[in-house]
């Protein structure tokens, strides 16, 4: 039972004065050590216990008092939305003509909404003063009273004044009811007995128009016998719903539980005017909130139109008051549906989208609805009404609770209640005036078609039209992802895929470098960058652990070989790294429209935490999935070598023996002054990142180091089985470095699986070359991808490539990019980059006067590297591009004599979107 811990159930607790404020057990522990706080777990059963929510509406209605005030509520609720119809079926049926009949339930609308727009606020701070129990009873009985004198006296002044009376008397009953839960509920139990409030509010709706609808087809039987139910067929379901009352009255009777207020709190409820100009300011300022709102009223005011035309709308399709009964509970089937099923159904949807759409969607089928000459469609239709309803009412709610800090939300539900109701409101008043205005007519148009053009089908389209413009507006307020397609979006979510098979479009250019240890990453990052600097264009070198300024600490313990990380903390700090790198540098440089070149990526976690740990593919993906909140490469080039060879290079460098590349410093990476104070590649941050973390790992990697051959350790000679054990622990090698062979080569696989399964966005390149060579490979693929950009229009915004989760596949291996690229320019075509101001020429790999010899790493590719825009352009003249088809390193139609250099990976992606494979 949802009652407070037992105490029975704490463990000791220590004396009084080692005790922390708050009831929290601290536990022994020695001096120096971490605190740890001891938060003594529930017993098994107890009602801190995590159950379904099922089992929790069981435990709260397992507590007698509540259970009764529940049934108290339960009846409450059947007599409100049973006294709603009859008394607008009755009004209706007091008057003659169509348009007093539509001012009449135009009036109880009005009436039943007023008292509560002027004394709403106060009434709280009234029914705090008086006993609880009293105040329910007394009004209960006081609804009885007035709900049975209506068919008694049988005017529809007397209908009108008793439904005044009827919703002032509520205004009591109610807020003495919410505040006399948390009485009689415990606080852990609160949550769940809102819930079945609400549910009980709502969904009594639909059996009191089921109810409703079974007295009014009775009392018409019974017409025919008994004189009473001929005269007034409706009067049945007001004394029924009169009865409810008195059963209500006699159930809070014997709530004991319930009393007078312990402390009067006036503030809490504050009045009507400053509740509508503090949360006002607010509303006003808030984008989300701005479009919640104006969504959150149109939709009422669609509700409305249906609830005030509800009667005249089924009169005019030829039905009666169990057809009102019907389609007013069909709404509310709706509702219910909508609210119940929707948050499942589309629970990944962005749910300021949803919103949006759903008001939208409602106001559509509105539209229909007012068109419809069917009743049993109009019934159907109306259910959908209610259902889109009923998801942007949750949506809503959920997104306002969200969304608003705490000391703003009382306010602006405060308001949005408020104008909810003058909404309401002024669409009741309007309404059916509206319709008496405009009168019954219709057109006959080619003498055998008739086309309804009275005031209910007029109202209720511009109801409609008005619901799906503020349902539209909502959305472009509230759309945090621009450019992502809606429909893919949707249907994947309503399949159960989880949302973003795309982001939102940028105009930069996102190239990843991965391999494993030893690879050459570094060494071909830099270099890329240097070839990239001639285009003109923002290029960012970036890198993975220790892109940002977080990311250095996180690196520091990541590589660290005196830290002992389990492999999951080791691959949530990745992809907590991930997460900084994307939002703060690689995020807002593809939205300027920079070239961002990352050392490592996603895939890096796929490979080493997923392969190499074996925690999991699918899981890590996921993981940084949600890290980098879907960010994908346009093209990863894996830097593919046997695991023995690369980590031979990274101990010889270690050791000393190998070359070390120049490792880009702050002005290098292309940081912009001011842009990203966090990132360690900002001009502001003295110490290159590389360097803290080599120091943590007990190496130093950054420094250039002259006069060490590169080609020398690029010799597959150099794949020198045995230079040194792997997993063996030498200084300057970092913990992950450190790792054994079978785990290097587990990582290896993942890379190369992952390049596999996701050829379009891949690209693998044999590691074990020349530096040179190696280097124009990578410049022949970034060409193609620049040269696309440039196809797309200067400027053009470039779709964000993304995991498509959506994928039933294993996450890791979908393929997902935006269109390919054309296959990459043959290395004689010059390309120009965007023709941007800072358009400027860039070439491909270099043809033979560039090409590199292992023996003079230093010149050619200095060349090629720090050519300025015309030595590039002489490319142009040294051969034709190959008429078409693929080329590869063999083709004797290659214009370079190297085939190395002249190498065009054969599984790079074709302009259809085929890998050529
Ligand atoms: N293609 C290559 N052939 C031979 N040695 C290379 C090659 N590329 C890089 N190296 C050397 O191998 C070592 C590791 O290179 P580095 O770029 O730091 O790799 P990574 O960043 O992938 O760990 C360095 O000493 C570097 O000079
Ligand atoms: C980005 C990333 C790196 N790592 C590992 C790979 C490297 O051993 C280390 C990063 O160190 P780094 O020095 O950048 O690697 P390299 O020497 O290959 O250039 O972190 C992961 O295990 N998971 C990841 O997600």
């Amino acid at each position: 039972m949802g009652l407070p811990v037992d105490d029975a159930h704490n463990p000791p607790r220590p004396p009084a004065s080692t005790a922390p404020a708050g009831g929290r057990a601290w536990s022994n522990r020695p001096p120096g050590s971490p605190p740890v706080v001891t938060v003594p777990s529930p017993p098994a059963g107890s009602a801190d216990s995590h159950r379904s929510t099922e089992g929790d509406i069981r435990a709260v209605l397992r507590i007698p008092q509540f259970r009764r005030l529940w049934l108290a509520l339960t009846l409450s609720s059947l007599g409100d939305w049973m006294g709603l119809l009859a008394t607008t079926a009755l009004a209706s049926s007091l008057q003659a003509g169509f348009s007093e009949k539509a001012y009449a339930i135009g009036s109880v609308l009005i009436v039943r909404l007023l008292p509560a727009l002027i004394f709403g606020p106060f009434a709280g701070v009234v029914a705090d003063r008086l006993d609880r129990r009293l105040t329910m009873v007394v009004a209960d009985v006081l609804r009885f009273g007035l709900f049975a004198s209506i068919p008694l006296v049988g005017t529809l002044a007397w209908l009108l004044i008793a439904s005044l009376l009827i919703e002032c008397v509520s205004l009591f009953w109610n807020p003495a009811k919410d505040a006399s839960v948390p009485n009689l509920v415990p606080v852990q139990r609160l949550a769940t007995a809102n819930t079945l409030s609400l549910i009980t509010t709502y969904g009594s709706a639909p059996l009191g128009a089921a109810i409703f609808s079974l007295l009014a087809t009775l009392s018409r039987a019974l017409g025919s016998s008994v004189s009473f139910f001929k005269t007034s067929p409706l009067d049945l379901a007001l004394y029924f719903n009169a009865g409810t009352f008195l059963v209500s009255a006699v159930v809070i009777f014997g709530l004991r539980g319930i009393g007078r207020a312990n402390r009067l709190d006036a503030e809490a409820n504050p009045g009507l005017w400053s509740s509508i100009t503090e949360g006002l300011r607010f509303v006003g300022r808030d984008r989300m909130v701005r479009g919640l709102v104006v969504g959150i009223l149109g939709g009422f005011a669609g509700a409305g139109c249906v609830v005030a035309l509800g009667r005249l709308y089924v009169q005019i399709l030829g039905g009666g008051d169990s057809a009102y009964g019907v389609l007013f509970g069909a709404v509310f089937v709706g509702l219910a549906t909508g609210m119940a099923l929707g948050p499942r159904v589309l629970g990944d949807y962005s749910r300021s989208r949803l919103f949006g759409l759903s008001v939208t969607a409602a106001g559509v089928t509105m539209l229909l609805v007012a068109v419809v000459p069917n009743l049993v469609l109009a019934c159907v239709l109306v259910v959908f009404v209610g259902a889109f309803a009923g998801i942007a009412w949750v949506t809503g709610y959920t997104l306002l609770q969200a969304g608003v800090s705490d000391e703003l939300r009382g306010r602006t539900f405060a308001l949005v209640q408020s104008l909810v109701r003058v909404d309401l409101l002024l669409v009741l008043a309007v309404a059916p005036g509206l319709v008496g205005l405009i009168g019954s007519h219709h057109l006959d148009l080619w003498g055998h078609l008739r086309v309804r053009t009275d005031g209910v089908t007029i109202v209720l389209l511009s109801g409609g039209l008005l619901a799906v413009a503020v349902g539209l507006f909502a959305y472009r307020q509230m759309d945090e992802r621009k450019g992502v397609a809606v429909l893919p979006e949707l249907w994947n979510a309503l399949l159960g895929r989880r949302a973003a098979p795309e982001r939102p479009r940028h105009a930069g250019l996102f190239i990843a470098l991965e391999g494993g240890e030893g690879s050459g990453k570094s060494t071909q990052v830099e270099r890329l960058r240097s070839w990239l600097a001639s285009s003109g264009r923002e290029v960012v070198v970036t890198r993975e652990p220790g892109g940002t300024a977080l990311g250095v600490k996180l690196r520091e313990l990541l590589l660290d070989p005196a830290a002992r990380l389990h492999p999951r903390t080791e691959a949530l700090l990745y992809a907590a790294d991930r997460a900084e790198h994307v939002s703060r540098v690689i995020e807002p440089a593809l939205a300027r429209g920079a070239i961002v070149v990352s050392d490592r990526f996603i895939d890096s976690s796929i490979a080493y935490q997923g392969a190499g740990r074996q925690l999991g593919a699918d899981d890590i993906a996921m993981l940084s999935r949600w890290a980098t909140r879907s960010l994908l490469p346009d093209v990863t080039i894996l830097l593919d070598i046997p695991a023995r060879t690369g980590l031979a290079r990274v101990r010889a460098r270690a050791s000393g023996n190998g070359s070390r590349h120049e490792r880009p410093t702050d002005r290098d990476r292309g940081g912009v002054p001011g842009r990203d104070d966090s990132s360690p590649f900002s001009r502001h941050d003295a110490v290159p990142s590389r360097q803290a973390a080599g120091k943590a790992a007990g190496k130093d990697r950054d420094g250039p180091t002259p006069g060490v051959d590169v080609s020398g350790a690029s010799t597959p000679g150099a794949s020198t089985p045995g230079a040194e054990a792997p997993g063996a622990t030498a200084p300057g090698v970092d913990r992950i470095e450190a790792e054994e062979l079978s785990f290097h080569e587990r990582v290896r696989d993942g890379f190369r699986q992952l390049a596999e399964r996701t050829p379009d966005r891949y690209v693998v390149l044999d590691a074990d070359r020349s530096p040179d060579t190696v280097h124009n490979q990578i410049r022949n693929v970034v060409t193609g991808y620049l040269r696309r950009g440039e196809d797309d229009g200067p400027g053009a915004p470039r779709p964000q490539a993304t995991s498509d989760s959506a994928s039933k596949e294993p996450s890791a291996a979908v393929p997902v990019r935006p269109p390919p690229p054309e296959r990459p320019a043959p290395p004689d075509r010059p390309t120009h980059t965007r023709a941007s101001p800072d358009s400027a020429t860039i070439s491909p790999a270099p043809g033979p006067a560039d090409s590199v010899s292992p023996a003079d790493p230093a010149g050619p590719v200095g060349s090629a590297d720090h050519a300025d825009p015309s030595d590039l352009a002489r490319g142009t003249e040294r051969s034709e591009p190959p008429a078409s088809g693929t080329r590869t390193g063999t083709e004797a139609t290659d214009p370079t004599d190297d085939p190395e250099t002249a190498w065009v990976p054969d599984n790079l992606p074709t302009a259809s979107g085929r890998s050529s494979r």
